[in-house]
């Protein structure tokens, strides 16, 4: 089962740049959520800080009754073995084949014999799509491919805690679909607690349980989705819908005379381009696909937020109340309907991915905009090995990967 992760008055900076204070919320045992927020708002810091890769000035972080910003290396390296991460391009070592990429944690941290591993890596290419590629190199295969590859060995060591930046990037809308139902099917059969950072407004509306968003160095909200999905803050309001009046700017804030004038551009009917969706008219959250067990993360995530319910905004509980209606009938309906397809010899496909399998776990953690990789060594990593270009070279030189990342297409 998945554990909680609390995250109390966090704050971060690098030399004088504050990149957010005060930060305090609960990532739920079990349950999934999701933070957003604009371009350099400082959300994969947060993810990086929540596994120690990265050391906040105040605050703490307590998984499993471990403070992780405080505890020792040897201490920080357990911990670490608890987690699964995905970063943004998968991070996989561009001189090993995919099989090899995936095998990597567990022959690093298991005593397990080669056909084991064999065994559970072959498990895991089968689930995310890629079998059949399990000897291309990363620099041979599709951008999405690679985020595929990077999360069959986010899984490998039965993650409970699954941190993933930005699953959907270089995915296009149906393979991104299929990844946030992969998290959803996952987090069903193991119960584990799921971070997402997205910019993906589909995601943010279907997937998570709990939805959080960055602005202006501090955490604007943090709490149920339907909370942030039917929130008047204008910033919320903005980032929804995509538009470029409001308060986000091409650079985080904007002055005054700006907003001045795009307020003058609206009166006079100019479109500053965003979707006019309606984000308060809940989409019911995406389920488990037949054949799965149930999320067991639904009935505590609903004792919680049962109990919050009366200091949220009216138009939140009802939302929220409207969603629980909806969803305990299309779960109804699809029990019926796995009911009829066990009846009639229904059941996982053959080997084609769209139900998954059990998965497992990876202690991996990769940076994946610099493409350097830790596997939790004895040495706890630490801001000392950043990048003359300020990225974070989280790794020894020799685990340098050379993947193929530049000209990448987007297709899954
Ligand atoms: N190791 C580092 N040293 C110095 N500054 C850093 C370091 N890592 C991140 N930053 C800075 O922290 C800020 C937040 O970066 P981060 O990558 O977390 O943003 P983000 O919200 O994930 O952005 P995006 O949505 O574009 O991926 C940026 O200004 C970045 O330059």
């Amino acid at each position: 089962m998945g554990v909680e992760v609390s995250v109390e008055g966090l704050t971060k900076s690098f030399g004088s740049q504050n990149i957010w204070r005060d930060v305090t919320l609960t990532l739920p045992e079990g349950e999934v959520s999701a933070l957003l927020g604009p371009s350099g708002t400082g959300k994969s810091v947060f993810l990086k800080t929540l596994i120690g890769l990265l050391h906040p000035e105040q605050g703490s972080v307590i998984i499993d009754g471990t403070d992780i910003t405080q505890c020792s290396a040897k201490e920080l390296y357990e911990i670490r073995k608890l987690f699964g991460v995905l970063f943004q391009d998968g991070a996989l070592f561009g001189s090993m084949s995919l099989f090899d990429n995936i095998a990597f944690p567990l022959r690093e941290h298991t005593k397990k014999k080669e056909n084991e591993v064999r065994d559970i890596v072959m498990e895991k290419i089968d689930l995310v799509g890629l079998t059949g590629a399990e000897d291309k190199l990363p620099g041979e295969i599709s951008g999405g491919m690679r985020k595929r590859a990077g999360l069959a060995r986010a899984l490998v060591l039965d993650p409970q805690i699954i941190l993933c930046d930005e699953p959907d990037s270089g995915l296009d809308p149906v393979r991104t679909a299929y990844i946030s139902q992969l998290l959803i099917d996952i987090n069903a059969q193991i119960d584990a607690t799921i971070l997402i950072v997205t910019h993906n407004i589909n995601i943010a509306r279907t997937i998570p349980d709990n939805i959080g968003m960055l602005f202006r160095k501090e955490l604007v909200m943090f709490g149920p989705r339907e909370q942030l999905l039917t929130s008047e803050q204008p910033v919320v309001k903005q980032f929804l819908s995509g538009d470029r009046f409001g308060p986000i700017g091409m650079s985080e804030e904007k002055d005054e005379a700006v907003q001045k004038q795009e307020e003058a551009m609206q009166a006079a009917g100019i479109s500053g381009g965003g979707t006019k969706e309606d984000f308060t008219e809940i989409i019911p959250q995406v389920q488990p696909n037949p054949g799965m067990p149930e999320r067991k993360a639904i009935a505590r995530h609903r004792e919680r937020v049962h109990a919050m319910l009366p200091d949220l905004p009216e138009n939140a509980q009802e939302a929220i109340r409207r969603s629980q209606e909806q969803e305990d009938q299309i779960r109804e309906e699809s029990r019926a309907h796995a009911e009829d397809m066990a009846g009639g010899g229904g059941g996982r496909h053959g080997g084609d991915n769209e139900w998954t399998s059990a998965p497992a776990g990876n202690v991996a953690v990769a940076d994946a905009k610099t493409d350097v990789i830790d596997y939790g060594g004895s040495d706890a990593p630490t801001e000392q090995w950043q990048t003359p270009g300020g990225g974070d070279a989280l790794t020894k030189p020799s685990h340098r990967a050379a993947d193929g990342n530049e000209g990448r297409t987007i297709q899954g």
